[in-house]
């Protein structure tokens, strides 16, 4: 398939109103998209089938299922994913928005000064006007302007049309080897100078690294934790934590989603008190927004030696049962001619509620920029 039939393949799906997925992996030329064959809402609570998976924040909502077997699926390589200039944006400061946010934030860090709470991620929903409100479209500009994302367009008519790049990986599982990334702290991205970290964002960070290596240590064994590096998304910058591990025979996926799902990333810490404040507090549902979405229990063959001569070995493929989520950031829903963009950041005790509220800008101008 060439790309015109691919995008127009998308565009009839649409058209259609059946559900689609379209997305393509960090640093990856290849674009991949799923077709439902027809309108069937799929739901999973056991993560134990094969397809690809949408989920919310809060698990009281359903997770959406593409099933493998009801999907025809498409790939197409891009010649190349280079990252074209951020243009800048300039935003209309919406004063009411402004306001009420500075108000939750201190009301974040003032409940963390009195209680246990250490850690908050509070978050807002910006409504943008469209000019363009072709989902496709929208896509193929997210792509090409986020090489480090996943990048995605995802439809179900039941559920709703959502767009993101999202630069964090909740976790990825290839036969028994568990990769997951700690992300958090954010500055904008600066060409000349190099970055400084403050102590509020480097514990921010800390936090979220030493909560994963905590949650997974029941259900795996050889947990390595990298340093921390600074890595880039889009106009921002962030601190990242990669950490490995083997899971044990014992445990399931579903265990595995159950101990990293909210991450302190998207949830705060301790978790239940953080997710209790925010649903008592945000006043706003979520929905899709911080929950995870991509390919659940695909099985991928390798051939073990990649040396074409000899024949002989290449008939012993490994065949390995892959999963890759990312956390579903960077994203906003389209609902006609509106554009719902979901922005959060983490609420420590050394918090600024300013500032706060200037990095939910900064973080509304990735999805902002490819509107405009
Ligand atoms: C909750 C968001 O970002 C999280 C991921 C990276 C850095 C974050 C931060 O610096 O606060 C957040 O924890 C968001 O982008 O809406």
């Amino acid at each position: 398939m060439n790309e015109d039939s691919f995008f127009e393949a998308l565009k009839a799906q649409y058209a259609n109103q059946l559900p689609f997925v379209v997305y393509s992996r960090p640093i990856n030329s290849i674009i991949k998209c799923w077709l439902q064959k027809d309108d069937t809402l799929h739901k999973t609570e056991t993560f134990t089938e094969s397809g690809f998976v949408f989920a919310p924040f809060d698990f009281k909502n359903q997770s959406v299922l593409l099933l493998e077997t009801d999907c025809e699926q498409y790939s197409i390589e891009v010649e190349s994913k280079i990252e074209s200039q951020i243009s800048k944006t300039q935003l209309v400061i919406n004063e009411n928005e402004k306001t009420s946010h500075i108000s939750l934030v201190s009301k974040g860090i003032s409940t963390i000064q009195q209680e246990s709470l250490k850690k908050v991620v509070l978050s807002r929903c910006e409504t943008q006007e469209l000019t363009n409100n072709n989902p496709i479209s929208i896509f193929k500009k997210l792509y090409h302007k986020y090489k480090n994302a996943m990048v995605y367009c995802w439809y179900h008519p039941k559920v709703g049309l959502w767009l993101g790049a999202t630069p964090e990986l909740l976790f990825k599982v290839e036969g028994k080897q568990l990769t997951t990334i700690s992300l958090a702290g954010t500055q904008p991205y600066r060409r000349i100078s190099k970055p400084v970290w403050t102590n509020k964002e480097l514990e921010e960070q800390q936090i979220v690294t030493d909560y994963i290596t905590n949650q997974i240590q029941p259900y795996t064994s050889q947990i390595n934790v990298s340093n921390v590096e600074t890595v880039r998304a889009g106009n921002l910058l962030h601190l990242k934590t990669r950490i490995t591990s083997r899971i044990a025979n014992t445990s399931s996926l579903k265990s595995i989603i159950d101990a990293l799902h909210p991450t302190p990333a998207v949830c705060g810490f301790p978790r239940q008190e953080a997710k209790d404040f925010i649903l008592q507090h945000e006043n706003y549902n979520r929905e899709y927004y911080t929950g995870f979405l991509g390919e659940l229990n695909l099985k991928q063959s390798k051939t073990r030696n990649t040396n074409r001569r000899n024949v002989e070995n290449n008939a012993y493929a490994v065949v390995k049962t892959q999963s890759n989520f990312y956390v579903n950031l960077r994203c906003m829903q389209i609902k006609e001619d509106k554009a719902l963009i979901y922005v959060g950041g983490g609420i420590t005790k050394d918090s600024n509620p300013e500032k706060e509220w200037e990095e939910t800008v900064n973080k509304t101008k990735t999805i902002g920029n490819v509107l405009t």
